[in-house]
C-alpha cells in the first residue's frame, strides 16, 4: 500500500477532505500517515481503516521524504518552504495539493479530472509528479459548463462572481456571522416593535456597520449587509489576482496556451458576498457558433455526474440554484440559461457551487484515486 502523507487535515479545507475521504473509504485503500506543523508527537486522528499512532512533524524532510505521496491542504507558506527542500532532498514522490503556489508551474499540472482526465494521464505518463488543486471559482465554473469546453464550443467568457466567506479562511466565516449578529443586535428592540420605522431601523444599521466597533478585523470592512469588490492581491493594473487566475488557470487545466490561438479569454470581476461556503458566478459566454438552445442545455446536463441543469423559470432558480440550496452538496447546479440580444451566439448562464468540495477537496482526493488506479 502506498504510503500517503496527509498534512493540513485539521484546517478547513483538510477536514472536508477528511470527511470525503472518509465516506468515500480511501483510507482503507493507502497507509494513511498524518503529519502535523505544531503539534508533532500528539495523537493522530481516528480514521476509517487506520486508528492509531502519532502525527508526524510536517517540518521534518527526513519523515515526509518516508511517504510515496503527500497530500497537503496545510497552506502556501508550508508550501513554499517545504516543497523545494524534499525535492532538494531528492524525494521523488507525488505531490498533490491544495495551495496556489506550484499551480502555474510547468511541471505542475492543475487537476479537475472530470475536465482534465487526459490532461492528468498524459502528464502522468510523461512522469510528472505535482499535482495542484485549481481555484476554487475556476474549477466550479469548469464543472459547470464542462460539456460546453469538452464539445470546443466556447469562444470566451465573462465570469461575475458572487463568492463565499469561506473562501478567506475559517476566521472570515466567524467574522461574517459575528457582523450579521452585530447588525442584528443594534436594531432587536426596534425590529420587535412592528410599528418602528423602517428608515430608523436602516439608519441604525448603516452607522453600526460604519462604526469602528463593528468586528472588521479579518475582512477589514463590513460583510454583512454589504459586499467587497476585491479579492486576493492587487495586480496593479486594474484586475485583482483572482480575476487572472480565471483565465490563467481555465486554460491550463484545459491544456490550451497560455494566449494566442486556441487560447479562450476568460475576463472576471470577483466579489466577495455574505454566502457561508458556496461560489456563485453570472457568466456570459460567447460561442463559437450558434447552438439551438436545447443542444446546450443537453451538453451542459451530461458532461459529469455532478452538474444539474435548473429550468429558467423562476421557481426553479430561487429555489434550486442558490447558496443555501447547494451548500454541503456535490452538486453543481447550472442555470439561467438563455441567448442574449447581442446575437444568437452569446449565452447566460448562472452556477452556484461548494467551493470546499468542488471547489478544494475533492478534486485531491480524486487525484490520490487517479494514482492508486
Ligand atoms: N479556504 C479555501 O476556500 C480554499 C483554500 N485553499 C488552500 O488550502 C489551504 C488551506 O486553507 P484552509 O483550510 O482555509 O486553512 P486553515 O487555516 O483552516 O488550516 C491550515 C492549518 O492551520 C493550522 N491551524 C492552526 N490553528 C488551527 C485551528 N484552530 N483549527 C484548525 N487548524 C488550525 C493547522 O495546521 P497544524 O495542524 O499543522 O497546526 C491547519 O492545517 C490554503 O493553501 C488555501 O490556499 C484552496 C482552495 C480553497
Ligand atoms: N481566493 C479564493 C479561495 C482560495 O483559496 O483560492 P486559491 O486556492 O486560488 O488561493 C476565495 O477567496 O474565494
Amino acid at each position: 500500500m502506498k504510503k500517503v502523507g496527509i498534512v493540513g487535515w485539521r484546517g478547513m479545507v483538510g477536514s472536508v477532505l477528511m470527511q470525503r475521504m472518509s465516506e468515500e473509504k480511501d483510507f482503507s485503500l493507502v497507509e494513511p500517515v498524518f503529519f502535523s506543523t505544531s503539534n508533532a508527537g500528539g495523537d493522530a486522528p481516528d480514521v476509517p481503516g487506520a486508528s492509531g499512532g502519532k502525527l508526524q512533524d510536517a517540518n521534518s524532510v527526513d519523515a515526509l521524504r518516508k511517504m510515496d505521496v503527500i497530500l497537503t491542504c496545510q497552506g502556501g507558506d508550508w508550501t513554499t518552504e517545504m516543497f523545494p527542500q524534499l525535492r532538494a532532498a531528492g524525494w521523488n514522490g507525488y505531490w498533490i495539493d491544495a495551495a496556489s503556489t506550484l499551480r502555474m508551474k510547468d511541471d505542475s499540472v492543475i487537476i479537475l479530472d472530470p475536465v482534465n482526465l487526459k490532461v492528468i494521464r498524459d502528464a502522468l505518463a510523461q512522469g510528472k509528479k505535482d499535482f495542484i488543486g485549481g481555484n476554487c471559482t475556476v474549477s466550479l465554473m469548469m464543472m459547470g459548463l464542462n460539456g460546453l469546453f469538452r464539445e470546443g464550443l466556447i469562444e470566451w467568457i465573462t465570469a461575475m462572481t458572487y463568492q463565499a466567506a469561506s473562501g478567506a479562511g475559517a476566521q472570515n466565516m466567524r467574522e461574517l456571522l459575528a457582523q450579521m449578529g452585530a447588525v442584528h443586535d443594534s436594531v432587536r428592540g426596534l425590529l420587535a416593535d412592528p410599528a418602528s420605522a423602517i428608515l430608523e431601523i436602516d439608519g441604525k444599521v448603516a452607522q453600526t456597520m460604519r462604526s469602528s466597533a463593528f468586528p472588521t478585523r479579518h475582512f477589514g470592512v463590513p460583510l454583512a449587509g454589504s459586499l467587497i469588490p476585491w479579492i486576493d492581491k492587487d495586480l496593479g493594473n486594474g484586475t485583482s489576482r483572482e480575476e487572472w487566475k480565471g483565465d490563467a488557470e481555465c486554460n491550463k487545466i484545459l491544456g490550451l496556451p497560455a494566449q494566442g490561438e486556441g487560447h479562450i479569454p476568460i475576463e472576471s470581476l470577483c466579489v466577495r458576498v455574505g454566502a457561508m461556503r458556496c461560489h456563485s458566478q453570472a457568466l456570459t459566454i460567447k460561442l463559437r457558433k450558434d447552438v439551438p438552445l436545447a443542444d446546450v442545455e443537453a451538453l451542459i446536463a451530461e458532461a459529469n455526474d455532478w452538474v444539474k441543469l435548473v429550468p429558467n423559470d423562476r421557481e426553479s432558480s430561487v429555489r434550486g440554484l442558490s447558496p443555501a440550496a447547494v451548500t454541503g452538496t456535490m452538486s453543481v447546479p447550472v442555470g439561467r440559461l438563455r441567448k442574449l440580444a447581442m446575437g444568437p451566439e452569446y449565452l447566460s448562464a448562472f452556477t452556484v457551487g461548494d467551493q470546499l468540495l468542488w471547489g478544494a477537496a475533492e478534486p485531491l482526493r480524486r487525484m490520490l484515486r487517479i494514482l492508486l488506479d
